[in-house]
């Protein structure tokens, strides 16, 4: 079986990852080591930093996923401070911040950064649309996923197989996928 060592600290994401590496036939295998993350208004430049950092830092083929919450009427807020607003503010606090809006939609997307060492990092994008709900619901996914709500349910409401088969991080994974087998 072949392997794949992915750089984060999220657990939510590296499950998820996981199970749809599984299916590929390839091992994931989390490393928790970390890497600096850029201040940057895109998803694209910190993924392929943090990809190339790690693979030169580890001297192996790596592949991280910088990914976040992109809410329209909010101006792509909270983006890629999706991270600390998570863990300083939380979901009930950015229900709060969207209270009186009428314009509900927002962006889920995931960038996976790929690099072997000594190599450029290359980047895959996946992204999904979607509601911010009036309250947070269900209880399974993670991060924002009880507030995120796909044809009339959250991502915390239709469980991690349904997740996997249409969120930001499958389809950016899905062209990772093709690149690899090509
Ligand atoms: O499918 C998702 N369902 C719910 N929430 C999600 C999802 N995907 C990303 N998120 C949230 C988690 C975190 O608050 C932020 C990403 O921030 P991001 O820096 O990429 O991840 P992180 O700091 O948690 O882990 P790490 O950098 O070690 O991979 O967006
Ligand atoms: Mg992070």
């Amino acid at each position: 079986m072949r392997k794949m060592v992915f750089v984060t600290g999220n657990k939510g994401k590296f499950n998820e990852a996981r199970s749809i590496f599984e299916a590929k036939d390839i091992e994931l295998i989390q490393d928790t080591g970390g890497y600096p993350e850029l201040q940057e208004d895109e998803l694209e430049p910190i993924a392929s930093f943090g990809a190339k950092w790690a693979a030169e830092k580890l001297k192996i083929p790596v592949m991280v996923d910088d990914s976040g919450l992109f809410i329209n009427a909010l101006n792509g807020f909270p983006g890629p401070y999706s991270a600390f607003v998570e863990n300083k503010i939380g979901n009930k606090k950015v229900l709060r911040l969207m209270e009186d809006e009428d314009d509900r939609t927002a962006v889920f997307k995931s960038v996976i950064g790929y690099c072997e060492p000594a190599k450029e990092a290359i980047v895959f994008t996946g992204m999904v649309e979607g509601l911010i709900s009036l309250e947070e619901k269900g209880t399974g996914g993670f991060g924002y996923d009880p507030i995120f709500e796909y044809n009339g349910r959250t991502f915390a409401e239709i469980g991690d197989d349904e997740k996997n088969k249409l969120s930001h991080r499958r389809r950016a994974l899905d062209k990772f996928f093709e690149w690899l087998s090509k």
